[in-house]
């Protein structure tokens, strides 16, 4: 295995494209002595083409990280830019806007509408799209076929495991083909064997020079699937290590 710790910000070294730019991040929550600082001058760079994992003990500022990377959460001082366009400078409609067409989300749990279809729970950012509902279910029916669920696209979610959910919900997520995949914590809710599956399914989605998937975990068991690896402690990145691609997930 080859590894590399290097600083978090390191322009040259990878020669990539920079997917995400995270620059003197700040964000803190509460006032005076409830005051707790969640991400205290962060720098980070994530690659396109690329897996990049947030690692770190509970607490230590991943979530939050990944929430102004994606545009939900607003930080207090540093910028995001996300492909080149700077979303911490945006205003909450353009926000909205740039996150409805360039990121798509994953979580742990897999937030899907109980009546609705696999097919129709991913088309759903189509919908949102302004696709009309047809065309978007027949999409989101071509997504989940590529993601071994083609036998499934009609069924609800009552009748789908964990693993086959979370794969309705990855479809969701890359149905309009966005170029930031971001994931909080996609396995946790999963046995280890498809935590495994998913990751891989992911891996897949990231391996396209002009896209970038970010997933927050702390299941070291999934640590492997990473070609760069952020260490968070305390609102700080601490160590990143940058792996050779072709040698992840191996
Ligand atoms: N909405 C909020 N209000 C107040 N404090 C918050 C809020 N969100 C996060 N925090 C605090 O900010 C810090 C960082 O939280 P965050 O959720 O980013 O950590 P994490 O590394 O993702 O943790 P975990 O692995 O447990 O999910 C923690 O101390 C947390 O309690």
């Amino acid at each position: 295995m080859s590894v590399a710790t290097s600083t978090a910000v390191d322009e040259t070294a990878r020669g990539g494209t920079i997917a995400v730019r995270v620059r003197g991040l700040s964000k803190g929550f509460g006032s005076g002595e409830q005051r707790v600082v969640a991400l205290d001058k962060v720098d980070l760079d994530v690659y396109a083409g690329r897996m990049s994992l947030i690692v770190g003990p509970s607490g230590c500022g991943k979530t939050t990280l990944l929430s102004v990377i994606a545009g939900i959460l607003n930080a207090d001082e540093g910028e995001v830019a996300v492909f080149g366009e700077t979303i911490t400078r945006m205003g909450d409609r353009a926000k909205t806007r740039f996150r409805a067409r360039r990121i798509g989300f994953v979580f742990q749990q897999y937030n899907l509408l109980p009546a609705l279809t696999a097919a129709e729970n991913a088309s759903i950012p189509l919908v949102i799209a302004g696709w009309r509902k047809g065309p978007a279910v027949a999409r989101a029916a071509e997504v989940l076929t590529s993601i071994g669920m083609g036998k499934k696209v009609d069924s609800l979610p009552s009748q789908l495991s964990g693993g086959q959910m979370q794969r309705v919900a990855i479809a969701r997520a890359l149905v309009h083909d966005p170029q930031l995949l971001v994931c909080d914590e996609p396995t946790a809710a999963l046995d280890h064997e498809t935590g495994l599956t998913v990751m891989e399914l992911l891996r897949e989605a990231a391996v396209r020079p002009d896209r970038a998937v970010v997933v927050v975990t702390h299941d070291n068991r999934v640590f492997h699937f990473g070609d760069r690896i952020a260490h968070m402690d305390d609102g700080r990145v601490v160590k990143i290590e940058d792996r050779d691609p072709s040698l992840s997930a191996a």
